[in-house]
């Protein structure tokens, strides 16, 4: 089957995302990459309304009955579009049914660029790309330098030396700014303020064609998702560390780049023992990364991205265990010291990059529809979340709640019912996980996380948390504020004052305070609500939606 068979099929398919349809497909032609299948379905998507226009207007399909639109659409991208053409030996009889028009084509193209006023190709790329971001043009990319490869300082004296700087958050993504007039068409960066080597750039900037995103010196991760690694905080003196719930790896590579960077630091300044090269010390003092992850697809997406990060040697992947089932008086655990739980949710605070393009097909010669439109129209989505400005306006704004699962599949839940039902069912699960990672012996910190803006997911997990018998019995309490790592203490937004009953705290009181000392002093309802963490979308932070919660013990 050819690349373009394969990739018709996997646009013809229902169900999940493009990546999630792609890599886990494991029937692709022999000589396609899922990376090629990928790029030629997600650049035709984006392309689809231009290229149909093409296509219609060139009476493509009139000539070439035989043709199905589908395919058509992703011929006459790689005709008019890919550098190496299409990727199809010169006799091939479907290379021959575009090349037979290539004047017609060329000409309809050149009038479809026109007609939107780009000057060249690349400016109506520009466009093209803008138009297909739609909402999360307006979101940063968020780039993690993977300092197991790669320094701050070297990313950007490398890969972002063409970038201007710019000294806000804001900045990134507004194109009217001082930074954007003076330099157009550069792309720019920001250093973050909370998160060590941690830099926000341009949506549009296509960073995956970088060198340093395929070697695995920058991986991309939502400041958000950056929260639970650092706030965790892993230090040689804490042993081993469990990632429970790792893929698709985030936040088992940013441990394991932390770890390492920590063990260098002690090192260096003498803290161990013991004659040895740097290596050696570092070896002999090497704390290891227990990561397990149910779901064995998933597990193997898992495997790729710690061995890209370079987190081989530091990361013990538990292919297809449920952490459920791990016994944590096991010897095994015995150093284990800290946990990071960052299980399944609603995923109702996902940024959508990933939900699955809008196509638009040719019309048959006839003027009916050639197929039905397969994927969502992403602008059509009536998904809404709150922003940290306007919450209340924001719920009352919101039609319908979408849940997005570990696999990017979007499931709509379209009443009150159905919604609370759902959330109980996620966070018993959710909270069965945290108990069983209060469990292990040795532990005196665990971080507990959530993609999900719903307090029942967050506040109430924590609350009926520290209220279990394990956390009393074990003496576990809640990381306050004040004793959190620099970024954390100082990020602005805060957790949720539930009543003590709640049973559903989203329309309740947030916290946005600044800080301060004696914050985490009050009483025991306002310390919780002040220790935990939130992100929203759309509140100028250019974060997603994002909730975490440090617990510790004192013995
Ligand atoms: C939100 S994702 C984790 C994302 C990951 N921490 C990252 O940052 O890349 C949740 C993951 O937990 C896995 N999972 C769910 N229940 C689990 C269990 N009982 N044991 C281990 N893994 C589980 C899911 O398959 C999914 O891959």
């Amino acid at each position: 089957m050819s690349l373009y068979h394969k990739t018709a099929e996997i646009l013809s398919a229902s169900g999940g995302n493009l990546k999630t349809r792609i890599f886990g497909n494991k029937a692709l032609p022999p000589k396609a990459s899922p990376q090629q299948v990928y790029a030629l379905a997600l650049e035709t998507c984006k392309w689809s309304s231009i290229l149909t226009e093409v296509i219609e207007a060139s009476e493509l399909l009139h000539y070439e009955r035989k043709l199905p639109p589908l395919l058509s659409l992703l011929l006459v991208h790689d005709f008019l579009l890919a550098k190496r053409g299409i990727v199809l030996p010169a006799k091939h009889g479907l290379r021959a049914s575009i090349e037979r028009h290539k004047a017609r084509l060329t000409a309809e193209f050149t009038r479809a660029r026109i007609r939107r006023k780009a000057a060249t190709v690349e400016a109506l790329r520009q466009q093209v790309t803008a138009e297909y971001l739609g909402e999360a043009a307006h979101h940063p990319r968020w780039v993690r330098v993977n300092t197991l490869k790669s320094t701050l300082e070297d990313q950007l004296d490398s890969t972002f030396k063409d970038f201007t700087r710019v000294y806000s958050i804001g900045e990134v993504t507004n194109t009217n700014n001082d930074a954007a007039s003076a330099s157009p068409g550069k792309p720019l960066f920001y250093v973050d303020e909370h998160i060590p080597n941690l830099l926000a750039i341009s949506p549009a900037f296509e960073i995956t064609k970088t060198k340093a995103y395929s070697s695995g010196a920058i991986i991309l991760q939502d400041k958000a998702s950056c929260f639970p690694a650092y706030l965790l905080d892993p230090l040689p003196q804490d042993g081993d560390v469990i990632d429970s719930c790792a893929a698709p790896g985030n936040k088992t590579t940013h441990l394991a780049a932390l770890v390492q960077s920590r063990i260098v630091a002690a090192v260096r300044e003498g803290e161990f023992e013991g004659a040895g090269d740097l290596k050696q010390q570092q070896q002999q003092q090497q704390q290891k990364i227990f990561a397990f992850e149910k779901d064995k697809d998933r597990a193997r997406t898992l495997e790729k991205m710690v061995k890209v990060a370079g987190a081989k040697d530091v990361v013990r992947i538990s292919l297809g265990q449920d952490f459920l089932k791990v016994d944590p008086d096991a010897d095994l655990f015995k150093n284990v010291g800290a946990l990071l739980l960052d299980p399944s949710c609603s995923g109702s605070g996902i940024v959508g990059r990933d939900t699955m393009p809008a196509l638009h097909l040719p019309k048959y010669a006839s003027g009916k529809k050639a197929e039905p439109k397969k994927g969502g129209d992403r602008n059509s989505r009536k998904r809404k979340h709150p922003g940290d400005d306007d919450a209340a306006a924001a719920e009352k704004s919101r039609e319908e709640e979408v849940f997005v699962d570990d696999d990017g599949e979007e499931i709509v839940v379209a009443t009150a019912k159905e919604l609370q039902a759902r959330l109980e069912a996620l966070s018993a699960f959710q909270l069965s996980l945290l108990l069983h990672a209060l469990a292990f012996p040795a532990a005196r910190k665990v971080t507990y996380s959530t993609c999900s803006v719903h307090a029942a997911e967050n506040e109430q997990v924590v609350r009926a948390a520290l209220r279990s018998d394990v956390a009393r019995r074990r003496g576990w309490r809640i990381l306050r504020r004040a004793e959190q790592v620099r970024g954390m203490r100082e990020w602005p937004v805060r957790g949720l004052v539930l009543p003590s009953d709640a049973t559903s705290g989203d329309d309740d009181k947030r916290g946005d305070g600044d800080g301060g000392e004696d914050e985490g002093k009050g009483d025991d309802e306002e310390v919780v609500a002040d220790a935990c963490i939130r992100a929203y979308q759309g509140g100028g932070r250019g974060v997603m939606g994002f909730f975490v919660a440090g617990f510790v013990r004192d013995v």
